[in-house]
């Protein structure tokens, strides 16, 4: 299979986009989007400017939690295509450029996996023969073990125990009782997933977003989190990617504080994952816009330690859980509430089921200062499929498959995602007054000059040309304004300066630049020139929500 140009650390400079096949394009018209759908938008992500593809689980699944539920590790789920229809999208994305990763979800399989189903029989089969699945789980007689693990999908499961009637026993799951979990502590099931790893970097795939990464051991007295037993079993993996299939991807999933996630990196010398979801400073984006005040932002992203050289943060905005908000303080969690979920159907375990859009009252201003913040972080950006052209939710859809609605792509039948009716495809798309696919899609955008597309589209563009963006070092500058965040990203004699105003009114701002003074402001929008830097406190105004992107240049 055809791979990616090689590129030492390609994942540094790359911009992620991470979609669900079957919600993104439907080439046979039975309202499932499939792999032959999503080979024929590839142009549109090229155009985009997109460089890697994350590919939520494509497997077999019943679908108990959106394919979260894996039933078969190695193959394509029937309603996607089949293995060619996925060789055929993987050649046709490296011929263009782009790499893909997977979703590797390996702390849990569906209780419909056939491993599950085989080890329900109990640790003795009636032979007297031991029962080699039975280890492949966690079980108890009494599922009173490990109290101190806290319960995840609160608002469904009253336990992390289920009585497995045919096994006679409880069985384990972090998540849905659909997803019992692998027994790590078996050298078996490690090694089965370093088999699956090895079937699809074999097809050549680019690496993977491996899910729930905190939760692969438990132990008495713990909570069952980032122990180090789970750290080792990841560094294994690591180390066979790393000698087997050199160049390829391993991005962690772990919604954790800054202390605990860095852990996820390893170190230079016991390297564990490339890239760690920058999970801490999500949320902190949305409560300094609401609070006017950008200190949170400051104060986590300054928790966060040095990480390996070889790694990188996945910075995002908007994924297709909810908006955790795990990772904020009890009082910072009221307020986002209070703030972002007034009805009470937003609300979903710890967190708010809404796209980035709505969560922003469809504010172009709002919309376009997060992205801008987001493409300017340390770290690789990660676009949720739809948001770049605005995309709305649906409340009356359960779970979290409110924000997995399909693509718009035109003001078409179902809006170009299939030609099946509305009521026949796998989610029903967006049909309300404002964000419904006849006002908000694709097509309508890409001939609009200032649609936020096209606006995304150049950001991108802007972005891609400046490796300070990728490798830049992050210097917050000092600010008399809490409203306005202001740093600095330097890489290679190349500074930039980012400057947003997360209030919703015009601020006037001093900047301490002391430490740049005799250089010259240069605008990335346009190359218009600002006043020369000095030694006094720099005042700008920014207007509301405004937001400026700068190069210091020389002064001439
Ligand atoms: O496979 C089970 C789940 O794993 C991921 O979950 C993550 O999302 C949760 C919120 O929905 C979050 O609270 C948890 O910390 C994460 O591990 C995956 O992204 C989910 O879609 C999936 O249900
Ligand atoms: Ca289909």
């Amino acid at each position: 299979m055809t791979q990616a140009a090689p590129l030492p650390e390609w994942y540094k400079s790359a911009v992620f986009y991470e979609l669900s096949v079957r919600t993104y394009a439907d080439g046979n018209g039975d309202g499932k989007g499939d792999f032959p759908g999503l080979t024929s938008k590839l142009d549109y992500l090229k155009n985009l400017g997109v460089d890697c593809l994350w590919l939520l689980p494509f497997y077999p699944s019943p679908l108990r939690d959106d394919g979260y539920d894996v039933a078969d590790y190695t193959a394509i789920h029937p309603d996607l295509g089949t293995l060619d229809d996925f060789k055929v999208f993987l050649r046709e994305a490296h011929v263009r450029g782009l790499r893909v990763i997977g979703d590797l979800v390996m702390n849990h399989t569906s209780a419909d996996h056939p491993w599950f189903q085989a080890a329900r029989r109990g640790p003795t089969l009636p032979d007297g023969s031991p029962n080699e699945y039975f280890d492949y789980y966690v079980w108890s007689d009494t599922g009173t073990e490990y109290p101190e693990a806290r319960i995840i999908f609160t608002d469904t499961e009253t336990s992390n125990w289920t009585l497995d009637e045919m096994a006679g026993k409880y069985y384990w799951h972090r998540f849905f009782s659909s997803q019992p979990d692998l027994n790590y502590d078996n050298p078996r099931v490690q090694e089965e997933f370093l088999n699956v790893v090895r079937f699809w970097l074999d097809l050549g795939l680019d690496g993977f977003r491996v899910d729930a990464v905190p939760y692969l051991i438990e132990r008495e007295g713990t909570n069952g989190e980032n122990l180090p037993e789970t750290h080792a079993i990841l560094r294994e993996l690591r180390r066979v990617v790393d000698e087997e299939y050199p160049g390829r991807l391993l991005l962690a999933e772990a919604n954790q504080w800054p202390e605990e996630v860095v852990e996820y990196f390893g170190t230079e010398a016991k390297p564990e994952f490339h890239m760690a979801f920058n999970f801490p400073v999500m949320p902190r984006l949305y409560m300094s816009l609401r609070r006017e005040d950008t200190s949170s932002i400051r104060e986590i992203m300054g928790r966060l330690p040095q990480i390996p050289a070889f790694g990188q943060w996945a910075t995002f905005l908007r994924n297709h859980d909810e908006l955790t908000l795990e990772m904020v303080t009890d009082d910072e969690r009221a307020f986002m509430y209070a703030a972002y979920a007034l009805d009470a159907r937003m609300k979903i375990n710890v967190g708010i089921r809404r796209r980035l859009a709505p969560l922003l009252d469809n504010d172009r201003r709002r919309i376009e200062l997060l992205i801008t913040v987001l493409l300017a972080l340390p770290g690789s950006p990660i676009l949720y499929y739809g948001d770049e052209i605005g995309m709305g939710d649906d409340l009356s859809l359960a779970d979290r498959n409110g924000v997995r609605t399909p693509m718009q792509w035109n003001a078409g039948i179902s809006g170009g995602f299939s030609s099946a009716l509305p009521e026949q495809c796998f989610f029903p798309p967006i049909q309300d007054p404002v964000y419904g696919f006849q006002r908000v899609n694709v097509y309508s955008q890409e001939l609009d000059p200032s649609s936020l597309l096209k606006w995304v589209s150049r950001q991108l563009e802007v972005r891609r040309h400046l490796p300070a963006f990728a490798y830049g070092d992050l210097t917050f500058i000092d600010t008399d304004n809490p409203a306005v965040l202001a740093f600095t990203r330097h890489h290679d004699g190349e500074t930039l300066l980012i400057i947003s105003n997360f209030a919703g009114s015009a601020q006037p701002v001093q900047l301490d630049l002391a430490a740049h003074a005799g250089r010259l402001p240069v605008s990335l929008a346009g190359g218009s020139h600002f006043p020369p830097i000095g030694e006094e406190p720099y005042p700008m105004t920014l207007g509301k929500y405004d937001y400026y992107w700068l190069k210091l240049a020389g002064v001439r």
